[in-house]
């Protein structure tokens, strides 16, 4: 081997270089063809490094883009694999250093274009929007997410949009702010109080985890409302088997996109294997038998209860009398269950976090709490907490710039492009957006955008009721959290109600204390944005209210 490396290089002439064939095939003639394989390998590997010296396999060089150099064949992985423990602090640092828009490539997903600006961003979520596609040809969310909203395009992804936007109207809102909503916050507060006076085995005080109550609640209340499931999360006896074995996937399918061998990698380490293969025959469990169960419904069991998501989509027919299968049933209910659960939970575990630390943001809350609902009252409605409550809704909103649940996302391109800023976009590009770094850019929100500052969503003006102001709603791609264009978040309204009524009920009667010596949170590399390792705190209930 070493012998035709040192012929090689020293091949400075077409003669040189027949002769170093001539000595090469020699030479070959005298080798095992283990050896000859070896050398074949070691040439194709030097040939690939030689091609893609500064990034991933299979991407084209991209001069004129900024962007940190990457290594032979694998880009940025090492780079990006440094940031594990907040991966979110990688796109922050790309940012600072090399402005809006640079780019990185990564093994599994080939060139990343990033642009961090609302007017490149509205371009691709909405001007362009047709060349843009989300489906995922990596196949990486696949056995979570099958072909369903979040992962799908053009007629499949209309159906699903089209179908689910018909449950989400003003009259299922004022059903769920007086009901559902409501009821799942007493259980939580009913949970609270149990955990107020309990003290653990080793007769320490007892510190629990608000974000794991909090997407209990957010999971029990979207199985009862969306897909008629019970799950029972929030019961001590319910286990949260469904929620564990979600998370589980989640944080593996975000594990699989720095990972360019995890096919391999997954079946060869068998715990992962098995742990794979058990969450998502968990997951499809709850989904086929919410399905069984609705397609089993007798005509009487189906009038006496209210019309929910799932019945949108197994009464969907399509042109020629067919309805949708199992499968696409079940896509339909996983997708919609992680859209309904993780993101809310997380966004009040971000909030919830913040108002521990900010106690006079916290006490303007339930002034205005106690001013619209006297004495405790849990009266809630649908017009009053959309009107009379600008406040709370800026505090959530204020969480939502600077944690938002979905806080890095992409989309492929299917053709080429140009941005309106002149980047070029290749076909098979993945272009990335991050609402948590938009939210961050002092060009966008002010010098103070740093800052947990939920007066910036208040106007005042001589029309607004309340002494806090009016809530000024933001343009979709300066406050990107929610997406925006066609794709907007169809449960933005649901989640910000149902937040809005967890986070009044929570303020009229309950009072959290940090764990002491608790980490300063930091944000999960997931499909959304937890807080790593979750929020310890203890909780009192409030006696000096109403
Ligand atoms: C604070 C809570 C929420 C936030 C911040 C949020 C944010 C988002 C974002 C950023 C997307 C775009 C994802 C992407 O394309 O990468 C999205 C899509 C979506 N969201 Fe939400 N979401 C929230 C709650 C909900 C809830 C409660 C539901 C259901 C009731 C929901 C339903 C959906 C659906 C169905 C889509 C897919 C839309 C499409 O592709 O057409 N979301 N959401």
């Amino acid at each position: 081997m070493s012998a035709i490396l040192s012929t090689l290089a020293h091949s400075s002439s077409w003669i040189t270089f027949r002769k170093a064939i001539e000595h090469c095939l020699a030479y070959a003639r005298t080798q095992s063809r283990f050896e000859l394989t070896l050398a074949a390998a070691c040439f194709l590997l030097i040939g690939a490094m030689l091609k893609y010296p500064d990034r991933a396999i299979g991407t084209r060089a991209r001069k004129d883009v900024p962007g940190d150099r990457g290594w032979p064949l694998v880009g940025n992985l090492f780079q990006i694999l440094r940031y594990r423990d907040n991966a979110l602090d990688f796109f922050m640092d790309q940012l600072k250093k090399h402005g809006k828009v640079y780019t990185f490539t990564l093994p599994s997903v080939g060139r990343t274009i990033q642009i961090n600006s609302p007017e490149l961003v509205e371009y691709v979520q909405k001007t362009n929007f047709d060349n843009y596609s989300k489906s995922d040809p990596t196949g990486m969310s696949t056995d979570v997410f099958g072909h369903g909203i979040f992962v799908s395009d053009g007629a499949e992804w209309r159906l699903q949009r089209k179908t689910a936007s018909n449950l989400f109207s003003t009259r299922l809102f004022r059903d769920l702010v007086q009901h559902a909503f409501k009821e799942c916050a007493h259980e939580l507060g009913d949970n609270f109080a149990k955990y107020e006076s309990r003290i653990t085995p080793d007769g320490q005080l007892y510190y629990f985890d608000l974000q794991q109550e909090l997407a209990k609640m957010t999971l029990d209340a979207f199985g009862r409302i969306a897909v008629g499931i019970e799950f029972n999360a929030m019961s001590e006896e319910g286990g949260n088997e469904f929620g564990l074995a979600f998370d589980y996937m989640t944080r593996r399918i975000e594990l699989r996109g720095v990972d360019p061998f995890w096919r391999l990698s997954e079946w060869l380490i068998f715990p992962v294997r098995r742990r794979v293969r058990r969450s998502v025959e968990t997951l499809n469990r709850y989904a086929y038998t919410a399905i069984t169960n609705r397609r089993n419904e007798t005509p009487e069991q189906k009038e006496n209860r209210r019309k929910d998501l799932l019945d949108y989509f197994v009464d969907y027919e399509y042109e020629d009398g067919s309805g949708l299968t199992d499968e696409q049933l079940r896509d339909v209910f996983l997708n919609f269950l992680i859209a309904g659960r993780d993101t809310t939970s997380q966004a009040l575990a971000w909030m919830f976090y913040h108002l521990m630390k900010h106690p006079d943001i916290e006490a303007k809350m339930r002034e205005e709490i106690d001013v619209v609902f006297p004495n405790g009252s849990d009266e809630y409605t649908y017009d009053i907490i959309s009107r009379d409550m600008p406040y709370v809704k800026a505090v959530f909103y204020e969480t939502l710039r600077l944690f938002p649940p979905v806080s890095v996302s992409g989309v492929f391109a299917l053709g080429p492009d140009v941005l309106p800023n002149g980047t070029r976009i290749d076909a098979g590009d993945v272009v990335g957006f991050s609402s948590y770094c938009i939210g961050r850019e002092t060009d966008v929100w002010g010098p103070n955008a740093a800052e947990f500052y939920p007066d910036r969503w208040l106007q005042h003006d001589n029309h607004s009721k309340s002494p806090f102001g009016k809530f000024k709603p933001e343009n979709a791609f300066k406050f990107n959290s929610f997406n925006g264009g066609p794709r907007i978040c169809l449960g933005q309204q649901f989640a910000t109600l149902e937040a809005m009524v967890t986070i009044i009920y929570i303020l009229q009667n309950f009072q959290f204390e940090l764990k002491p010596g608790h980490p300063t949170p930091v944000p999960m590399a997931a499909l959304t944005t937890p807080i790593q390792g979750g929020l310890f705190v203890r909780v009192f209930k409030r006696y000096n209210n109403h």
